[in-house]
């Protein structure tokens, strides 16, 4: 694939991407609310774990793992700072 091509398929992902992670934080929005009702707390270890696994888990292609393991880290780390916006509301 060329270049141009090759790039213009990655922006196409890349709005769908853009799309499913504004889900995703309307979600975690959702779930602040109800955290915010129980007084429980943002930052759940245990949780974060689950997903980091089931991630690793669904990669298709094993050697990515590791990849996506980091690039959902970083999602989750910008939902605990998206959540402690909304509670601070
Ligand atoms: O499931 C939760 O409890 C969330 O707050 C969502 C989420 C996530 O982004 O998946 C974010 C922060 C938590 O540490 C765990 C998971």
């Amino acid at each position: 694939m060329e270049l141009e091509e090759c790039r213009r398929e990655i922006d196409k992902l890349d709005r769908e991407l853009t799309d499913i992670l504004e889900r995703r934080m309307k979600l975690v929005a959702q779930v602040a609310e109800y955290k915010k009702i129980h007084h429980m707390e943002i930052y759940d270890p245990r949780r974060e774990q689950q997903v980091l696994d089931k991630i690793a888990g669904l990669a298709g292609h094993k050697a990515l793992a590791p990849y996506l393991r980091n690039i959902y880290q970083c999602i989750m780390d910008e939902s605990k700072n998206y959540e402690r916006e909304h509670m601070d509301r």
